[in-house]
């Protein structure tokens, strides 16, 4: 576990300036990652150790149940700050965490939270104190491990198998999507200045 981050999104230099191949490879890699994860039969806690936007905060809504260390830290889908937009299924994904309303406004601010106001409207479970985010976790585990297996498991699949299918049967249409979007001018001069700016703040 890293200590502040518990992840900083995707990679944006793995589709700033790339060839569409890599950018479709990199894309199919994620939908690859989020279907696991999302459809896992394990039990899955995400232990938010730090800050996590974007990518980061779409894995630990793919877990079952998501622990957030306090502190100056935040998460969300800000995707938008950055003139890029969320895919169907990061929406989906927030729309089955935190509902339609609250995902709506959310992704239209490219809103970033801090663990607070994540808790109140439900994006995290539960906070705690960052040197405990672990036990925290591991406490939460144990409730969900007594839970009869084959019962949760079901019960996982009945909630979340329509997104996992609908995403499933357009993997081609969605890297399409991606890899046109990104390879757009006008979206590379974006990442390119954000890039920028994350290394002024930086120095
Ligand atoms: C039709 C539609 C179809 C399809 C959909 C289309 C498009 C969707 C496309 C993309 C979706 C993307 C989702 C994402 O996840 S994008 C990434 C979003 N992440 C962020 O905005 C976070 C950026 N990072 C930060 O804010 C901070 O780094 C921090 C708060 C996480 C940590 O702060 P620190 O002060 O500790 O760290 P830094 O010193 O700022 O950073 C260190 C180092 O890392 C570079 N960096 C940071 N984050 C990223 C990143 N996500 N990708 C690439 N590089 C990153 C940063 O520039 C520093 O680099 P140097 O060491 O200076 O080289």
């Amino acid at each position: 576990m890293v200590p502040n981050i518990f992840s900083a999104g995707l990679d944006i230099t793995e589709f700033y300036q790339k060839k569409p191949e890599e950018t479709d490879a990199f894309w199919r890699t994620l939908q690859d990652v989020f279907l696991r994860l999302y459809g896992s039969k394990l039990v899955t806690i995400a232990a938010i150790s730090g800050h996590s936007p974007a990518g980061g905060c779409l894995l630990a809504m793919a877990c079952d149940y998501r622990v957030m260390a306090t502190g100056k830290y935040t998460i969300g889908l800000n995707e938008t700050l950055l003139g890029i937009i969320a895919p169907f299924w990061f929406i989906e994904t927030m729309k089955n965490t935190i509902g339609h309303r609250e995902t709506e406004k959310s992704l239209q601010l490219g809103k970033l939270y801090s663990p607070e106001q994540a808790e109140n409207i439900g994006l995290v479970d539960q906070i705690c104190p960052p040197d405990d985010v672990l036990g925290c976790a591991r406490k939460e585990m144990v409730k969900w491990l007594k839970i009869p297996d084959h019962a949760r498991i079901l019960t996982k699949q009945l909630m979340r198998n329509e997104l996992i299918n609908n995403l499933s049967s357009k993997r081609k249409e969605d890297i399409y999507n991606f890899t046109s979007f990104v390879q757009k001018d006008s979206i590379q001069r974006s990442l390119g200045l954000y890039l920028e700016s994350l290394k002024k703040k930086k120095s």
